[in-house]
């Protein structure tokens, strides 16, 4: 029983070291009986098609050295990947292929699809010998024995006949694409990108659960992320939609991939190769999917008013140019968008049926929800207006409107609609961990922030996550009943039912707040971030884990363009890492920073006098939500040392938890134990405080508890610990719960920055995320 069918393309197939990386996709996410659908290595088919243009033009030295350039990469491969007789037996092969092809340029005799088919044959035959060598059960199959095409129509009761008993159940089928063959056997090709099609007509034969097509990109974008930065990333897309981008320019897929899966339930995947642990886009039956916005731009295109066009006829002239054609009715005629180079061949087809309408054109076409349409297209046309783009020839369809010029439409012009036309109303999903004393009075503002964010965004509470129960409901939670709703919808879960809820999400954007104090809930940050969701903590766990978690975690952010907030993880609501970022933006090299980056702490040593033992100060700060969940992480000196890495992080320091010196406001046996046991022995804490406090008073000094990162000559001090500190001192005269951050640099350096205020607390912290969010929302425009 086939499974699934993966396709893989040139690009993940253009070194050993790639055939490396496919092998051990297929390890991984294949079962016997599966496909594998292989395209031509590299840029192989390129060289081949030269290869034919140089026989044709009878020019032998050209095909000579494209021949040796043919043997040189394709034995490069065999050498880099296969050991002694696999290595001997295939390079052999290979030269006798190479020999048969020159012998056939000699005479003359050689025939376009049989010199193409020789890429994908390649390649398939290494891929399958490695993974042979691997110990995997695969074969080698050729598609010429699967695909039978008369007079270029698929035979699809007898392919489906030959897939089914040629497809082998115990092994790994690898697959060539692009190639057929017609009733008389001779080799056929299925059009420039043929080997998706191969896959789905294959998933189509073989009545497989999905295809797969893994790629160089990471799935289907809104528009072209390459020249837009801020290109969105679509976790669905509907087939219409994904048939239309394929007419209308978007290279991702191609209009014939997607025509195998018609009135059948097989899923489709892009997904990339490059990236595996990349959430894939789904394209997805219509109505499974939201209708998503799209910009596609079109290069050098003519357009063609064809007389009488009857069915079948673009499918057969999009055969013979071998790209995906676009054609619609404009006020009663009938127009074909057709690819500059090709119009000849189409007008020849057409034979005096087509005439140019407009020629060497550019353009976009806007795909959308149907209801959008018109509003896009009179607001694109504003803009190009603004650009002093004239546009020559505009069409409104169903669900798309196009817009050709004469002139050059760049990237900047591109971004600018992208900004304008799809980012705005674009689908935001919040999900929450952590619902205590700052979660809960976060989402209390939830409502108020939505409405301060929704001219531009359609902003929605998904998630709400604790430590045994989740409550997720697609399409909004109600920020102001979530109680309630907690109360009777709310289930137990495993990370995995997490993860898979947050998979199916359909929303452009996903953030994850994580408003927990749990090292458990941070090690999902890299699983959430595979599925493209941007991040807020207040949570120090990861950006205090260790350094290579902590950098393959922020280079994954940064390759997916997602932003990672977590200004409430020191100094709550002060802008500390805002006014950091900002110093060295422009230019600043911060030299020290020194204060009090605990508000619990804060609170206790300036409340603390010796009229009432210190646990009872600690306990009240507890209830008034200042502390950690366990205050032992504040007393330990912990939870200050973490915020010192994480502002030693901002710096570019590089550091590990541990090499961050501390001494602990209480004593080390304390550390041990539930936090009972604590309040059990809590007279020692008291007996510990006063000790200190008697000492520093007799010095005429105050106890407090500070940090200290100093950077100078490439050398790094960084500490926390227990201070004695003169009174007038701007560390002793905090209002009680406040940090202080007393910064200097190059231009801060006799006086320095001091940044000061409420350092912890419910409120202070909870307006922190939101500040963090707001900022995440604006720079998503
Ligand atoms: N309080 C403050 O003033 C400040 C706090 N912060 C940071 O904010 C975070 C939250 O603090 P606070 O609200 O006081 O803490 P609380 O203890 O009040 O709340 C923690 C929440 O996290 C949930 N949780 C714990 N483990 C997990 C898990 N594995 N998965 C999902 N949820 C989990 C808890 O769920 P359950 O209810 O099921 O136990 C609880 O709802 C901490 O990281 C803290 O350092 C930052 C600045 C200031
Ligand atoms: N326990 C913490 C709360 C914020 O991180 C503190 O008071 O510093």
């Amino acid at each position: 029983m086939v499974n699934c069918i993966h396709k893989f393309g040139g690009s993940s197939l253009s070194s050993s070291e790639r055939y490396q990386s496919v092998a051990k996709i297929i390890i991984t996410h294949t079962q016997p009986g599966d496909c594998v659908v292989v395209s031509a290595a590299g840029k192989t088919t390129d060289t081949l098609v030269l290869l034919w243009q140089s026989y044709q033009k009878q020019d032998t030295q050209a095909v000579a050295d494209i021949l040796l350039q043919l043997n040189n990469h394709q034995s490069d491969l065999i050498e880099q990947l296969l050991e002694a007789d696999l290595k001997r037996s295939a390079l052999k092969t290979l030269s006798i292929e190479l020999s048969y092809i020159a012998e056939l340029a000699q005479a003359e005799q050689l025939k376009e699809a049989a010199l193409l088919a020789h890429g994908e044959l390649w390649s398939a035959r290494l891929l399958s010998t490695y993974l042979q060598q691997l110990n995997i059960e695969a074969c080698a199959q050729d598609a010429r024995t699967l695909f039978t095409l008369n007079d270029g129509e698929l035979m699809h009761a007898q392919n489906a006949q030959q897939c089914g008993q040629l497809i082998l159940p115990n092994k790994i089928n690898v697959v060539t694409g692009f190639i057929a063959a017609d009733i008389k056997g001779e080799t056929v090709t299925l059009g420039r990108n043929g080997s998706d099609y191969s896959a789905t007509l294959l998933a189509n034969y073989c009545n497989a659960k999905q295809v797969c097509i893994w790629t160089d990109t990471q799935g289907v974008y809104s528009t072209d992320p390459r020249k837009v930065k801020k290109a969105i990333k679509y976790g669905k897309i509907c087939r219409g939609q994904a048939n239309l981008l394929a007419r209308l320019g978007n290279p991702v897929l191609h209009a014939k991939t997607l025509s195998p899966l018609k009135n059948t339930d097989i899923k489709l995947a892009v997904r990339s190769s490059f990236d595996v642990q990349a959430s894939p886009t789904d394209i997805v039956k219509e109505g499974s999917a939201k209708k998503k916005r799209f910009i596609t731009t079109l290069q050098n295109v003519d357009l063609l008013m064809v007389e009488g066009l009857s069915e079948g006829e673009v499918a057969s002239v999009s055969q013979l140019i071998q790209h995906s054609l676009h054609h619609f009715n404009h006020n009663g005629d009938v127009y074909l968008v057709v690819p500059a180079a090709q119009t000849y061949l189409v007008i020849n087809y057409f034979a005096g049926r087509a005439n140019i309408s407009e020629s060497n054109l550019n353009g976009c076409a806007i795909v959308a929800p149907e209801q959008d349409v018109n509003t896009l297209s009179l607001q694109a046309l504003d803009l190009l207006k603004l650009h002093s783009i004239k546009p020559r020839f505009v069409h409104q369809d169903t669900g798309y409107a196009l817009l050709l010029t004469d002139q050059f439409i760049d990237s900047d012009i591109q971004s600018d609609l992208h900004d304008k036309l799809i980012n705005k109303g674009q689908e935001i999903a919040i999900i929450v961990a952590g619902l205590g004393n700052v979660g809960d009075v976060f989402i209390k503002q939830l409502s108020a922030q939505f409405e301060r964010l929704s001219d531009d965004f359609s902003i929605k509470l998904v998630g709400l996550i604790r430590s045994k129960k989740m409550l997720f409901n697609a399409s909004g939670i109600n920020t102001q009943q979530w109680k309630t709703q907690w109360q009777h919808e709310a289930n137990s879960y495993q990370s995995a039912d997490l993860l898979n809820a947050i998979n199916e999400l359909d929303y452009e954007h996903k953030i994850v707040i994580d408003i927990t104090a749990s090292e458990q809930f941070s090690l999902l940050y890299p699983d959430f971030v595979d599925r493209n969701c941007h991040l807020i903590s207040a949570n120090k766990y990861a950006g205090t884990a260790p350094t290579t978690w902590y950098k393959a975690l922020r280079s994954n952010i940064t390759e997916r363009n997602l932003h990672w907030r977590y200004n409430t993880s020191v100094g709550a609501g002060l802008p500390i890492n805002f006014a950091l970022a900002d110093l060295q933006n422009s230019g600043d090299k911060i030299t020290r920073i020194e204060g009090v980056f605990s508000g619990t702490l804060s609170w206790l040593c300036s409340k603390y006098d010796g009229t009432r033992p210190f646990s009872e100060l600690l306990l009240e700060a507890q209830k008034m939500g200042f502390t950690e969940p366990d205050p032992r992480e504040d007393l330990s000196g912990r939870d200050m040392q973490r915020k010192l890495l994480i502002l030693a992080r901002e710096l570019g320091v590089e550091l590990e938890l541990d090499d961050i010196s501390l001494s602990a406001l209480m004593p080390d046996e304390l550390a041990l134990g539930s936090w009972d046991d604590f309040l059990n022995k809590k007279a020692q804490l008291d007996a510990f405080i006063e000790e200190h406090a008697v000492t520093a008073k007799s010095k005429n000094l105050v106890l407090r508890y500070t940090g200290l990162l100093e950077i100078t000559q490439g050398e790094v001090i960084a500490k926390v610990g227990i201070a004695y500190v003169p009174n007038g001192d701007a560390l002793a005269n905090l209002t009680p719960g406040d940090n202080i951050f007393v910064i200097n640099s190059k231009w801060y350096s006799d006086n320095a920055l001091v940044i000061q205020g409420p350092g912890a607390g419910r409120e202070v912290t909870a307006a922190g995320v939101h500040s963090d969010l707001y900022w995440l929302v604006q720079n998503l425009k």
